[in-house]
Order: structure tokens, then C-alpha cells, then sequence
């Protein structure tokens, strides 16, 4: 912004200073004394910069998050709200002499005496039935209660603790083959009637296409949804199009499935339980190879595993039955950002440039910190078969203690929890030097598509704080090397 501008916003009075702009602002913040300011600071709808003032919040230690509660875009958390949307109304700003014109800064927290009332319901003491203003969202945590100040000493942020729901239904779209470079894939697309999103199930089980019978050892992870008849009219082709069919889809194949006639059934103890990953869309870790996290190479690193031949115990005496194709199913839910959304995890990103952590960043955009659920994450395990009393249970893919709890308390039936360490952090410790990361077979640094599937480990400066932040605020089950355990934001 041009420092020209801002002078024109600083209103000198008989009283004192006016505060009209960022820059004036972040000077009174971070001066040695505080401004003799006329009417004090405005503190709603004003024209506040966010991104200024977290620059201001880093370095002035009376100031909590709930001075920086607003949002640039206005009314970008109510849809109906002028212009909130469609930047098509948006003219730009005026060009001459004038006050230049600028979005205010709309206020997403409610009154004061509102998140009273509604702490004190929350908290058990009897008060007013609540009921927001006009232009209010309120913000009041539904799930995670967050600490006043975003770099309170608290280390860990825990996520939510759900109940049950048993009334979200799923139903299986279309599945198709995927061809991997890791093998073969199933992609399996879900409604649901919760939300409008696509939610999908990655499922690797190539014994499908096998011309041995493994269904002994392992029933074959089919999704119910998908094979039922779905109506009276349906044709053969129709099953076919939306992937109801058995084997190989091919010009000279064509099985259609049938509907299944019971409910799941355990299989042998001869192998494991299928590998589940419950994994959150991250497009710029997965899409464009972002390395400021470590979703890519988890994404990549879920299928490498899920298609690892098993290992039959001792029981078996054939050879050629000692191993079974490997088997699995990743979730892949569209809840960008851990559930912000896509435009708030790139401003988010902003903050972190301007040394907030994942965490902190999410609070000062007025987030949680993981606004994720895992309820029709549930519901297509139980669709697929998995995780219920009566079928096989699940190994559960994950660093997360939040994402296990939360699993549990829906009733999932969890019998291990398999942890994911970050490749670089794996090589580090097979290196001699714990500094050295990211090396291929080779021993050359990769770097370009390193978070691709298929691509190598992701590494860098961002990611390694990235992770420890996990580890250190989100209480992720993952080991620090002995040097890293304090936080460093
Ligand atoms: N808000 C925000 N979201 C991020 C950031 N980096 C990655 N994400 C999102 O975080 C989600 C993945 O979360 P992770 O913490 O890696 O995974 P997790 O599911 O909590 O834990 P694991 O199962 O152990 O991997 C995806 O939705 C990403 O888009 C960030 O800096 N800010």
C-alpha cells in the first residue's frame, strides 16, 4: 500500500490522534506509548488490514486474536450479503484526488454481551435465549475451544470430541479403475445427504481382477451403495457405466455384480486388517506440489502401503499362497485447509509468512484449528464394509490422536493405528547428518514433483516447521529428533 495514501487517512484534532489506517494503527500498537486516540480504537467494520495486523499482533504482547476477528471480504461468511461474492459488483478503487474508497472490514464476531450469553449457556448459567444481530456470525467455537491468545502456552489444540451419528447416508455414484504407479486403484465417488461435496474412496484391492480366488482370506472391499439395484429400470448398462461390475471392464468383459446378500463377515486372522487413511484435500500439497506440507507425499505414501503384498502367517504352507495382494482404502474428504476452505488456507499461508504457525494463522482468520468432521468419512467405511462390529475392523493410517478419537467415538472398530513419519524425517534418521533430507536412490536431492504421486519425499524449511507445529500444538504422535522439542514459531 502506498505510505502516501495512508497520511491522507491520519486526522490530526484538537484531542489528539484519529486512527483512520493500518499503518496508523500498527504505529500505535507497537510505539513506546500509546497515542492520545479521540473515541479509542475503532473496533468493528473499520478498515482494517488483517494481514498488518497480525504483523502488529506478533510484536504487541497485550493483543489477542480477538482484535483482529473481522474479515476483509465483506459479508464473506454471509452469502446474501451485496457484493459478499460476486466480485463482479466490485469496482475497484477510484483514481484521483478523493479518499480512496475501501472495502470495510466486516466484523464476524459477535457482540460482546452476545458470546457472553452464550459462554454462560454453554457453561451452564441461565441466561437470555441468544439471538445474533444482524451482520453477526458467531463465531464461539461449535466443536474446539480456543485460548484467548493464539500463542497462549497451552501447547496442544485438540480438535473435537463428535458423538455419533448414525443418520448421515452415503451412496457410492461411480467407481472406475485407476492405474497407479503404484498399482491398481478403484475410484469410488459418494454423495451424501450432508453436504453437496464429492467425498471419494481410493480403495486398492487388485485381488479383484485376479484370477485366484483370495475372497478365503480376504472378502473383496466392495461398496453396497454401488452394487445394489437402484431401481426397476436400471439396465445392464446402466450398472456398467456407474462400475457395478465384477472383474475387468473390458470390450470383451462385462460382469455386472450383484447386490449383496449379507452383511459383512470377519475374514481369517491369517492377515492383517486393511490399511484405512482418512486424508483431507490439500490442493496445493497434491495439485501444484506445494512443499509447505506434507499432504502429497502422505496421499502417495497411503496407496504405496495400501498395495504392499501381505504377508500370510505360518498357517500357510503353500508357497504361492503366502502372499496376497495388498489391500486398503483411502477416504479422501473435501475438506480443504483442515475444513477452512481454500481461500482462507491461502491467506492463512500469508499469516505464516509473516511468522504465525498453522495454528495461530487459522485463529487469527477467526477459525478453529481443525474445523474438520469425520462422520461421512464413517459412513462409506460402513458402506464399504469396514470398521463395524460385525466386519473387519481397520488399521488406521495417521499421526493425529484427534482423527483416532474421533473415529472411536463413532463407533468405528479401530484395532491398530499405523503411524505415517514424514520420508524426510525416515531418511534423515537412516543419514548420518539429521539435517540432511530428501535424497533419492541415487543420492541426489530431488526436488522437482517430489510431492506427486509417485514422487519422492517433500522437504524444506516450511515443511519442517509445518510438522513440528503439528507435533508440537496438535500433539501429533510423531518423534522429534531431542534438539527440536521446544516450540519456535
Ligand atoms: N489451514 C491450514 N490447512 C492446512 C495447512 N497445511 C495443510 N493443510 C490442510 O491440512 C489437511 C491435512 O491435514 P494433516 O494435519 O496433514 O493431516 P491429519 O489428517 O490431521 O493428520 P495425519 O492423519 O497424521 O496426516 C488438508 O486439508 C490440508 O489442506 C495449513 O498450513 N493451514
Amino acid at each position: 500500500m502506498d505510505a502516501h495514501v495512508h497520511e491522507t487517512f491520519l486526522t490530526h484534532t484538537d484531542n489528539g490522534l484519529q486512527i483512520d489506517s493500518d499503518l496508523a494503527l500498527l504505529d500505535a500498537l507497537t510505539g513506546p506509548a500509546l497515542p492520545n486516540i479521540k473515541g479509542g480504537f475503532k473496533r468493528r467494520d473499520s478498515d482494517l488490514d488483517p494481514l498488518l495486523l497480525a504483523a502488529a499482533a506478533a510484536s504487541g504482547p497485550g493483543v489477542t486474536r480477538n482484535h483482529y476477528h473481522h474479515d476483509f471480504f465483506p459479508g464473506v461468511m454471509l452469502p446474501k450479503a451485496e457484493g459478499s461474492w460476486d466480485w463482479t459488483k466490485w469496482k475497484g478503487e477510484p483514481v484521483g484526488t478523493r479518499p480512496i474508497q475501501r472495502y470495510a472490514y466486516v466484523s464476524r464476531q459477535a457482540p460482546r454481551h452476545l458470546r457472553q450469553k452464550l459462554e454462560n449457556k454453554e457453561n451452564g448459567v441461565p441466561g437470555q435465549p441468544l439471538r445474533p444481530a444482524d451482520n453477526t456470525f458467531l463465531t464461539t467455537p461449535k466443536r474446539t475451544r480456543v485460548p484467548s491468545h493464539p500463542t497462549s502456552t497451552s501447547p496442544f489444540i485438540s480438535a473435537p470430541t463428535p458423538t455419533p451419528s448414525k443418520d448421515v447416508e452415503v451412496k457410492c455414484m461411480a467407481r472406475t479403475r485407476i492405474p497407479t504407479p503404484h498399482g491398481l486403484a478403484f475410484l469410488h465417488l459418494y454423495h451424501n445427504n450432508r453436504d453437496n461435496k464429492e467425498h471419494l474412496a481410493i480403495i486398492v484391492d487388485p485381488a479383484q481382477l485376479s484370477d485366484t480366488d483370495y475372497s478365503i482370506f480376504a472378502p473383496p472391499i466392495r461398496s453396497r451403495s454401488l452394487d445394489a439395484v437402484w431401481s426397476d429400470s436400471e439396465t445392464e448398462m446402466d450398472r456398467l457405466t456407474r462400475g457395478a461390475y465384477i472383474g475387468r471392464l473390458s470390450p470383451s468383459s462385462r460382469t455386472v455384480s450383484s447386490p449383496m446378500s449379507q452383511s459383512p463377515s470377519r475374514p481369517t486372522d491369517l492377515i492383517p486388517s486393511p490399511l484405512i487413511r482418512i486424508h483431507s484435500e490439500c490442493f496445493t500439497g497434491e495439485t501444484i506440489g506445494s512443499m509447505r506440507c506434507d499432504c502429497g507425499e502422505q496421499l502417495d505414501e497411503a496407496i504405496r502401503l495400501m498395495s504392499q503384498p501381505i504377508s500370510m502367517s505360518s498357517l500357510s504352507t503353500s508357497a504361492a499362497a503366502q502372499h496376497i495382494p495388498g489391500r486398503g482404502v483411502i477416504v479422501y474428504l473435501r475438506q480443504e485447509g483442515r475444513g477452512i476452505g481454500l481461500l482462507s488456507k491461502i491467506r492463512a499461508y500469508n499469516l505464516q509468512d509473516l511468522g504465525h504457525d498453522t495454528v495461530t494463522a487459522n485463529l487469527l482468520l477467526g477459525h478453529m484449528a481443525d474445523e474438520r468432521g469425520y462422520e461421512i468419512a464413517i459412513a462409506i467405511l460402513r458402506d464399504l464394509g469396514l470398521g463395524s462390529e460385525s466386519g473387519e475392523g481397520v488399521r488406521l493410517l495417521t499421526n493425529n490422536p484427534d482423527k483416532v478419537k474421533a473415529m472411536e467415538n463413532e463407533g468405528l472398530r479401530v484395532v491398530e493405528r499405523v503411524p505415517m513419519v514424514p520420508r524426510s524425517w525416515r531418511k534423515r534418521g537412516q543419514q548420518a547428518s539429521p539435517h540432511v533430507v530428501g535424497f533419492d536412490d541415487d543420492g541426489g536431492e530431488r526436488t522437482a514433483g517430489a510431492t506427486m504421486v509417485g514422487g519422492d519425499a517433500v522437504h524444506g524449511e516450511d515443511l519442517e516447521k509445518y510438522l513440528r507445529t503439528k507435533v508440537l500444538r496438535m500433539g501429533h504422535m510423531l518423534p522429534l529428533f531431542p534438539q527440536e522439542t521446544s516450540y519456535a514459531a
